[in-house]
């Protein structure tokens, strides 16, 4: 079956005064990938993520999700289309329950797109939430202040807020950092089983895991896409190699 475009950034740029943070990026993703971004520190990847979940406004280009351009649409609207991130763990509240910050993360994003039922019953709410905690494998912590969780889990909450959303569009900003490696592993099942009815998009320094698990990687350097193309057609890119993996 032909590949189907989920998202499409055309000659997308976001200057910060003099610098050019991401400078014309042409970006194609398709529906079902597993998609890594890499590159060295300050080469823009963050910014690029944000650019396409609206946390930051474009200075130039555009972004079409689905075939409809959202190059100016408010970060709240895209969640309402499909596109979820998790940026570090700064959006978790840490004296709400486990419980409680999955469920806010739902009802914000309800409130905010405007739906038909503002408000979901509270067995629905609380399917949704368990079935989000479920597959991140934090159902037993349910009820823990999500403060008394170790790092690798409040990733892991983190990523269940994202899910409860329903995303069609994943987006995971560095989400190994911190993590040991039995956790890594444990991520990397969850990241295949999320990607059975998601596209996933993760900004990734570990390069173990983005060789395991990306079916495609963007290299970015100096704000531009450097190379791109299947791990092992990364990894055989001399300048890549130059650029990035130091060899
Ligand atoms: N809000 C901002 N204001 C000014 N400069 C910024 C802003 N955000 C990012 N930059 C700059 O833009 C460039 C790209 O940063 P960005 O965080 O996107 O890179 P990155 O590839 O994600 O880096 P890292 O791997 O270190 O997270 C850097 O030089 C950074 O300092």
């Amino acid at each position: 079956m032909a590949a189907v475009t989920l998202l499409r950034t055309e000659g997308l740029c976001r200057y910060f005064d003099g610098l050019r943070a991401v400078d014309g990026v042409s970006f194609s993703l398709d529906a079902g990938e597993i998609r890594a971004i890499i590159g060295p520190n300050g080469a823009g990847k963050t910014t690029f993520v944000s650019l396409i979940c609206g946390r930051v406004l474009p200075t130039a280009g555009r972004i079409a999700f689905e075939g409809r351009d959202i190059s100016a649409l408010p970060a709240f609207r895209r969640v309402g289309l499909g596109i979820a991130y998790t940026f570090q763990i700064t959006s978790i509240f840490g004296n709400l329950t486990v419980f409680d910050n999955v469920a806010l993360a739902v009802q914000n994003s309800m409130q905010r797109t405007g739906g038909s039922g503002l408000w979901l019953d509270e067995r629905e709410m609380a399917a949704r939430v368990a079935d989000a905690l479920d597959r991140v494998g934090l159902t037993e912590r349910h009820d823990t202040r999500a403060s008394a969780l170790s790092y690798g889990h409040q990733r892991l909450l983190e990523v269940a807020m994202g899910l409860a959303l329903s995303p069609k569009l994943l987006i995971l900003d560095e989400p190994t950092q911190g993590l040991s490696d039995a956790e890594i592993a444990g991520f990397c099942d969850l990241v295949r089983e999320i990607a059975k009815d998601a596209t996933v998009l993760l900004i990734e320094h570990n390069m173990d895991v983005v060789m395991d698990l990306a079916s495609r990687i963007t290299v970015m350097n100096n704000g531009t896409i450097l190379s791109e193309g299947t791990p092992d057609e990364v990894r055989a890119d001399e300048a890549v190699q130059r650029a990035y993996l130091g060899t």
